[in-house]
């Protein structure tokens, strides 16, 4: 029978004693303890050095790295079954089943012909003003028409966009139909001392005694404000906004997927709008970030399936309570937070997880994390500091460049750019839908079926302090909805790894899944952690490949990270 099981990996023993144990959802298949032996996976490899790099798209990449050339060049023999052409047979039918279960996939758009008018596709894609026949009249009205395949009004991403620490956008129209040209004209009876603000002087009332500057303004008809009070009410009131798993769009994926094969290579059209889509849909939340390319020099295939929403916000599923403000506590700290402040409340709940307190470093490497494996507790919305205050780093997302790149047998990664990644950098957030456990169950055995998974479970040691019973309550999923992280692919020796991190949110089972790397990343290397945790020596883990030829379970498959300690299988999922 198949079912899902978790990780349970005890691993490097935490400050407190407790194991780490974050992990991508191990779905087990286990045959009532007999064990067949998978030699054809752990067959051996042999070495081949790549097919000669098409130059498709490549805007003048550093060559390929030591260590991605390492990864590329592992070749597996005949038998081994190169689990890219494994997996684009196989999820053609499962994409199918999982759509037709229905409950957040787009739906399926009907295929235009394959001889379709390429140019005239793209035209109407483009909103050519000269173009005036749509797609959908070519295609019998089989595709929505162009007005109806946009994207999305903007209110809907200006929603999306509501929990992330950043202030949207303004959205103010500037035709010259909408702007104003001057001021509105004022009715006779208008009385500017109504609205202008008026403070008491001694001549109002001769008998007053301005104590204190509340009193004035109470006598000049004004509440004042106060920080604590007032803005705490307003953040709580106004700032609580999060996305909802069923309100994903999916109109751009069912435009391309509505493209003809032909429409989709023209020009580089389709790797374009991939790479539009991701600026487009992470605008608000991280506006100055470099941006992301798509580049495959290893066979046709243009980009990663249009499966998915890119997206770097927290979808909530069906379940999963709204981000906790009601307990969240912000401090009162003006201008940056001090790292040695006896009264910064940040500072006070970060140092019961970690005796230093901030995790980041300041001076020349500021920013970088200190120590991992402990939560981050960022500054929040509620706070009074500054924007530069050492404690944000995560919310003013992303710094480095990043390529989604096609590797020789792990399906799509991520690559680094152009420059040196330090150590200890933040990259991401693993960003998806938060899942409630059984609903991510669901999901993980249809994952199963076409061999690839992008399920984390939220289980990471500390939540489990005290409480021997713990269960991991929610697991994030990017199969519908995620960034670059996505395609980050395990290895058994990682250069990244995760991190829990808290900024608007008090509850500690919803942590945002931060991404770092652990070593000095070269221009070009892939990025990659360990699906197992971010511990080495996990008793999970099989110890050699002998001992992982004994493990028989359909979740596990061979593992094509390259490393040298590689322990030749990985979970499926
Ligand atoms: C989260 S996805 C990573 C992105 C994926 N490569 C893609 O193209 O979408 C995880 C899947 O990638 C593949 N994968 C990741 N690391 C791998 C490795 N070291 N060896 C073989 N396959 C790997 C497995 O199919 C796994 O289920």
């Amino acid at each position: 029978m198949r079912q899902m099981q978790k990780q349970e990996s005890s691993s490097r023993a935490s400050p407190e004693g407790i194991a780490t144990h974050q992990s991508f959802r191990e779905a087990a298949t286990r045959s009532n303890g007999s064990r067949k032996q998978s030699s054809a996976i752990f067959a051996a490899c042999e070495d081949e050095r790549f097919a000669s790099h098409s130059d498709h798209h490549s805007r003048g990449r550093p060559a390929p790295t030591d260590a991605r050339q390492a990864e590329e060049e592992q070749d597996h023999s005949e038998e081994d079954a190169p689990p890219a052409v494994h997996w684009r047979k196989r999820r053609r039918g499962a994409r199918k089943e999982t759509l037709d279960e229905g409950a957040y996939g787009p739906p399926v758009s009907p295929s235009p012909s394959q001889d379709g008018d390429s140019e005239q596709e793209i035209a109407s894609y483009l909103d050519d003003p000269d173009v005036e026949v749509s797609v959908a009249q070519t295609r019998n009205e089989a595709v929505p028409t162009r007005r109806q395949l946009r994207p999305r009004n903007k209110s809907r991403s200006t929603a999306a966009s509501g929990c992330s620490s950043h202030a949207s956008r303004s959205r103010r129209s500037t035709t010259s139909e909408s702007s104003s040209v001057g001021p509105a004209e004022l009715s006779d009876d208008f009385d500017p001392s109504f609205v202008e603000p008026r403070i008491a002087s001694p001549s109002d009332d001769p008998g007053f005694e301005p104590t204190s500057l509340e009193a004035v303004a109470k006598k000049a008809g004004f509440r004042m404000l106060k920080w604590g009070r007032d803005h705490r009410q307003m953040m709580k009131e106004f700032a609580n906004h999060h996305v909802l798993a069923k309100n994903l769009p999916h109109e751009l994926q069912d435009r391309i997927n509505a493209l003809s094969p032909r429409a989709r290579k023209e020009g580089n059209m389709q790797v374009k709008l991939f790479e539009q889509a991701i600026i487009e849909n992470t605008f608000e939340d991280e506006s100055n970030a470099p941006p992301i390319y798509i580049v495959n020099d290893i066979d046709d295939e243009l980009t990663p399936p249009f499966e998915f929403h890119y997206s770097n916000l927290m979808w909530h599923g069906e379940g999963v309570p709204k981000p906790d403000v009601a307990n969240l506590r912000g401090c009162g700290c003006l201008g940056p937070c001090d790292p040695k402040s006896k009264t910064c409340a940040c500072l006070a709940r970060q140092k019961q997880y970690h005796p230093d307190g901030f995790l980041y470093q300041e001076g020349r490497n500021k920013g970088q994390l200190k120590a991992h494996d402990y939560p981050i507790f960022e500054c929040n919305d509620f706070c009074g500091c500054s924007e530069d205050c050492p404690n944000r780093v995560v919310q003013h997302g992303r710094k480095q460049a990043i390529e989604i790149r096609k590797t020789r047998h792990k399906g799509w990664g991520v690559f680094n750019g152009p420059k040196k990644i330090p150590r200890n950098t933040y990259l991401g957030i693993y960003a998806g839908e938060y899942l409630v456990e059984a609903e991510a169950e669901r999901r993980g055995a249809v994952y199963n079926k076409f061999g690839r998974t992008y399920l984390f479970d939220v289980d990471f040691y500390y939540l489990k302090v005290g409480n021997d019973d713990w269960s991991s309550k929610y697991s994030v999923d990017a199969y519908h909805a995620g960034n670059f992280t996505r395609y980050l692919n395990h290895s058994c020796d990682p250069n990244c790894y995760i991190n829990a991190c808290y900024i608007n949110e008090a509850n500690l089972e919803k942590p945002l899944l931060t991404i770092f790397t652990r070593k000095d990343v070269a221009p070009g290397e892939e990025l990659c952690f360990s699906y197992y945790g971010n511990d080495e020596d996990e008793d999970e883990e099989p110890e050699n490949a002998a001992e992982v030829r004994n493990f028989d379970d359909a979740v596990y498959v061979q593992c094509r990270c390259g490393a040298r300690n590689c322990k030749g299988r990985m979970w499926k999922e």
